[in-house]
């Protein structure tokens, strides 16, 4: 048969379907020839049913009912119905690169237990896809999904959350939208400028240490110098920051152990999803459960509270007076509250989930790559400095307070190039998100018209579409040596001779009406965050022997967790004033 695929390159070993059934038909004749015993009578026809599903699951992309587009060319696999699904499970990174660098535009197929998926990582197909209509490729099933499996809320719900599904998904536009994003803002850089000089309180009494410390195993050097786990730290940092700016100060105050409720649960998100219950014999599935149970406690009593509160009725003391809780909260609140959810329906969960778990860990990664490029340190600090200010304290005879600490969100994102290409060089590197969608009637997806192998592709109902956004980012034929840390990369000359940082076709917060709200938010508080530790903070590994070591990644939602911590060293700098 004439190869009607132009672009894929098939095995040496596979010449034509006509072949590989004139094969599989030898090899049953010789099972038929001989008389075997049974035992090897069923292992032969194991192994036949074995060789022939990999020849023949191979579906080679052809021309499709004649028009322009193309079938996708489905990658084999060795055991029916099945399909890819243990390698899927066992190591999706290494699946999907495979069918990324065997196929030549960037789209493959994988059988997922009798579902098709079709993966996608060429940008421009990736475009295509986010631009189709809800009612062909839907989202809002998997986002109910979700909601309702990963997060628990009530199955009974879904009908409530479908009549006010736009609406909810509007009010978002909060996290994006004047003047809500800079009062957001404001309130977190606020609560930054004040914890980041008191991040580390060099002190060996454990009831002193600040909470963020005790996290992080805090151990006290000397009065100057302390040794911290940095991952936590910076998760801690960020999370004590953003979180009371949302939900007021009083959520974190209630219920200090609801950030790490809500890592708890996103460590078992996959037992989660899979509808695994509380009982099954597996602590990391309890241990999900059991946080994720916590969360739910403290959100919904803090949605009890705002309930009575709009009521006027009494409001439990240990709240204060919640005027400290976003508009978007509120927005939220009003919108569950005036269409009749109950305290139990109410998924703001999902929203403090989005806040911490991805923002949180892209600082970690973003500071220990800095920490371990020698030079980047002192080049940041320079791009920084005005608008990343430490100040000289007040003081009253010998008592002085703490040098003082002011940042401009603004000037970081805007003014400060290199910054901000440390960050998105981070999210290249340590961010996983996926994408899903569902194919509810066929739809073609266009490549880039302008290429000159350009192409596109059919695809068909009932089937999926799965992004893997980093396929694309770690790319080589993309992205020079995809696996290290190179931030220039980021950098575009303007031609007014300025530099500036431009994202390109890096996807971290995925893409289409999903898109990540946060966005614009999330930049701001990781710049901040970074630019003040840097400012005020030296850091090194508390192993100076082995230098910095870059962990390898565990994959969770979108930004991974490292493997393992990284142990370091923190002291104060020294400031102008005090040489
Ligand atoms: C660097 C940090 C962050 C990364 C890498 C990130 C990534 C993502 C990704 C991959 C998605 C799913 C997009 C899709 O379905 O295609 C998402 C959704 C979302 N994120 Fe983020 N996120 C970050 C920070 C934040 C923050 C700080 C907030 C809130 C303040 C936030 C709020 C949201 C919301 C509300 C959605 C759901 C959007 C929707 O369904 O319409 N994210 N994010």
């Amino acid at each position: 048969m004439a190869m009607e695929d132009d672009f894929y390159a098939p095995l040496s070993n596979v010449t034509s379907e006509a072949q590989d059934s004139a094969l599989i038909s030898n090899l049953w004749k010789l099972i038929l020839s001989e008389p075997l015993s049974i035992g090897a009578t069923v292992l032969l026809a194991l192994l036949l049913i074995i060789f022939a599903t990999r020849l023949l699951s191979e579906r080679p992309s052809k021309k499709y009912n004649d028009r322009d587009a193309r079938t996708v060319w489905m990658m084999p696999y060795w055991v029916p119905i099945i399909g890819h699904a243990f390698q899927f499970i066992y190591d999706p990174v290494k699946l999907m690169r495979e069918g990324r660098d065997r196929s030549a535009h960037g789209i493959f197929a994988v059988n997922l237990g009798t579902t098709t998926h079709n993966i996608v990582s060429d940008p421009a197909l990736v475009k295509s896809v986010m631009q189709q209509k809800e009612s062909a490729v839907q989202f809002q099933p998997i986002a109910w999904a979700t909601v309702q499996r990963f997060f628990g809320v009530p199955k009974r719900s879904k009908a409530k959350y479908s009549l006010i599904w736009d609406e909810f998904n509007s009010s978002l536009g909060y996290l994006m939208k004047e003047p809500h994003l800079s009062n957001l803002l404001r309130s977190t850089i606020r609560n930054l400028e004040e914890n980041i000089p008191k991040m580390i309180s060099f002190t060996d009494s454990d009831i002193d240490l600040q909470p963020w410390e005790r996290w992080a195993a805090a151990s006290w050097i000397s009065d100057s110098e302390t040794e911290i786990n940095l991952m936590i730290l910076m998760r801690d940092m960020l999370g004590t920051a953003s979180v009371p700016a949302l939900f007021g100060r009083a959520l974190l105050d209630k219920y200090p152990n609801i950030l790490h409720d809500i890592y708890d649960m996103d460590a078992g998100m996959m037992y989660l999803l899979m509808g695994l219950p509380p009982w099954t014999p597996w602590p990391p599935v309890i241990k999900a459960h059991r946080a994720r149970q916590r969360a739910w406690e403290g959100l919904d009593a803090l949605q009890v509270a705002l309930d009575a509160m709009v009521d006027g009725k009494y409001v439990d003391p240990t709240w204060g007076d919640l005027d400290d809780v976003s508009e978007f909260i509120r927005k939220r609140h009003t919108l569950y509250k005036e269409n009749g959810f109950g305290i139990t329906e109410r998924g703001d969960i999902s929203l403090l989930w989005a806040v911490v778990v991805n923002a949180n860990l892209v600082v970690y990664w973003q500071l220990l790559h800095i920490l371990a490029n020698p030079g980047l340190v002192e080049r940041l600090r320079a791009e920084v400095a005005p608008y990343a200010q430490v100040s000289k304290p007040a003081s009253i005879g010998n008592f002085s307070e703490a040098p003082k600490l002011t940042i401009s969100h603004e000037g970081l994102s805007t003014k400060c190039p290199l910054l901000k290409a440390t960050y998105f060089e981070a999210m290249r590197l340590s961010s996983q998100p996926w994408s899903i969608r569902q194919i509810a009637r066929d739809v073609v997806i266009s490549g880039d018209k302008r290429a000159t192998d350009s192409a596109s592709f059919a695809l068909h109902k009932g089937e999926y579409i799965t992004v893997p956004h980093d396929l694309h980012m770690k790319d080589p034929k993309y992205f020079k040596d995809p696996e290290k840390f190179i931030p220039e990369r980021f950098l575009v000359e303007k031609e007014d001779g300025t530099v500036s940082a431009e994202i390109g076709t890096v996807r971290p917060y995925g893409g289409g009406p999903s898109m990540c709200k946060g966005r614009i938010f999330a930049e701001r508080e990781c710049l901040s965050l970074v630019a003040g530790i840097l400012v005020f903070w030296d850091i090194e590994p508390a192993n100076k022997k082995a230098g910095w070591v870059i962990p390898k990644q565990k994959k969770t939602s979108a930004v991974s967790l490292p493997v393992h911590e990284t142990r370091v060293r923190i002291k104060r700098r020294k400031f102008d004033w005090e040489s």
